[in-house]
């Protein structure tokens, strides 16, 4: 069998990926690409290492284009694709379809109003079915009630790329109620070196090279980056007590075009500290929750050997995520490493799992498991 899929932001990096996914899925056959000022133009001129796709004519953002379609991916500014996904829907219940619509962006993503309202500000337009397969619910070891919810839906807010590297880093410690998130526990850490096309393609003057080539730029500094309180809310879907809503964030942009890597610290339990062996007993939860080195387990996230940590190079180009935790005993606490592609895992690999899974196909298909190395 196969299915249509249009993609709405086409000419953007995150749409591109989704394109060059999409043109190697066995299932799937590319419908409309749309995009805003480059309606008219030829795919070609934005992504010309999509060769299979380059004289497709981008068209304009219409949800009667987008709705008679089996699939819809919308890799949209956030606050514009909340505004197409209502007239999407609004199309389909007057067209009598149902396409599968999945968000690339972040409107979709938040259960919480006054967190959207507080970090983004535009109308909320309410949370869908979150796009990460992998996401632990509270109690479990291994992740299955998010690839039920998936299983089960027509609509699908894929998580944030920064999001995706801190939740993939922490989670197994969380749900294991191996770390520290009482309310009075010292805050959770992150410090993440991003690469710049996290930030989409049109023109800053700080991501011009002579800016950027050769130096670190922090941003969004001292408790201010909107994917705070997503990771917060991953974190406590995982079990995590109220201490994780104090979570301390910090994004670098580093110089590199793909690839994020999140160094995450957060205090452990008096049961960790107190173990024979505290470095075992963190590796056997990630092991638990993900497989451990060599063995079966999560398909896309591999737990790396002891004493080796994850680069954003092992991934770039693929749908996988490599993670590491460690014990540091001075500081009491957990030291836990995640790498991602984050146009891969970040953004278009998690869209094609939860597009696999919402269409009852094995998850992975299309899913790039090697990266591209030197
Ligand atoms: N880049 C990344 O690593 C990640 C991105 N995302 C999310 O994916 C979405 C897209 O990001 P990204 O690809 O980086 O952004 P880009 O700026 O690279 O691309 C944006 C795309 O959206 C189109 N567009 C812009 N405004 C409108 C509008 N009002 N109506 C219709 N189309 C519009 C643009 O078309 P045109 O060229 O014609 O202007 C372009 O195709 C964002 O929500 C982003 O946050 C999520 C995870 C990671
Ligand atoms: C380098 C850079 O700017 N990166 C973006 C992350 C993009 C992302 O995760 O996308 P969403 O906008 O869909 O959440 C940032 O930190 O905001």
């Amino acid at each position: 069998m196969t299915w249509t899929a249009a993609v709405a932001g086409a000419t953007g990096y995150a749409g591109g990926e989704a394109l060059r996914l999409l043109a190697a899925h066995p299932q799937i056959e590319i419908g409309a690409l749309t995009a805003a000022s480059s309606a008219g133009t030829q795919l070609g001129q934005h992504h010309p290492h999509l060769a299979s796709l380059a004289g497709r004519t981008v068209e304009p953002t219409e949800a009667v284009r987008l709705a008679r379609h089996d699939v819809v991916i919308l890799a949209l500014p956030h606050g514009a694709s909340g505004e197409v996904t209502a007239a999407i829907e609004a199309e389909a219940r007057a067209a009598g379809t149902d396409p599968l619509l999945i968000d690339c962006g972040a409107d979709h993503r938040l259960t919480d109003p006054q967190a959207w309202a507080a970090f983004y500000g535009s109308d909320y337009a309410g949370a869908w079915s979150y796009g990460m397969p992998e996401l632990l619910h509270a109690g479990e070891r291994t992740a299955s009630a998010q690839r039920a919810e998936l299983a089960a839906t027509r609509r699908i807010a894929v998580p944030g790329c920064n999001v995706t590297a801190v939740t993939l880093a922490a989670q197994p410690g969380i749900a294991a109620g191996l770390l520290d998130t009482s309310p009075d526990a010292p805050a959770i850490t992150a410090v993440l070196a991003v690469g710049y096309s996290g930030a989409g393609k049109s023109l800053k003057p700080h991501l011009t090279a002579a800016e950027a080539l050769g130096s670190a730029q922090p941003y969004a500094v001292g408790g201010t980056h909107r994917h705070i309180p997503e990771i917060t809310q991953n974190l406590l879907v995982a079990g995590a007590g109220s201490g994780a809503g104090r979570l301390a964030f910090t994004p670098v942009l580093v110089p590199m075009s793909r690839g994020i890597l999140a160094t995450v610290t957060a205090p452990v339990t008096s049961a960790v500290h107190d173990s024979d062996d505290p470095t075992a007993m963190l590796r056997q939860a990630w092991a638990q929750a993900y497989g451990g080195p060599g063995e079966d387990g999560e398909a896309l996230i591999h737990l790396l050997p002891q004493g080796t940590w994850p680069t954003t190079g092992a991934v770039a180009g693929s749908g996988l995520a490599t993670v590491q935790v460690a014990y540091d005993p001075v500081a009491r606490a957990a030291t836990m490493l995640c790498a991602i592609d984050n146009l891969g895992k970040g953004t278009a690999s998690a869209a094609l799992q939860s597009l696999n899974l919402a269409l009852g196909i094995p998850e992975t298909t299309g899913v790039i498991t090697e990266g591209v190395a030197p």
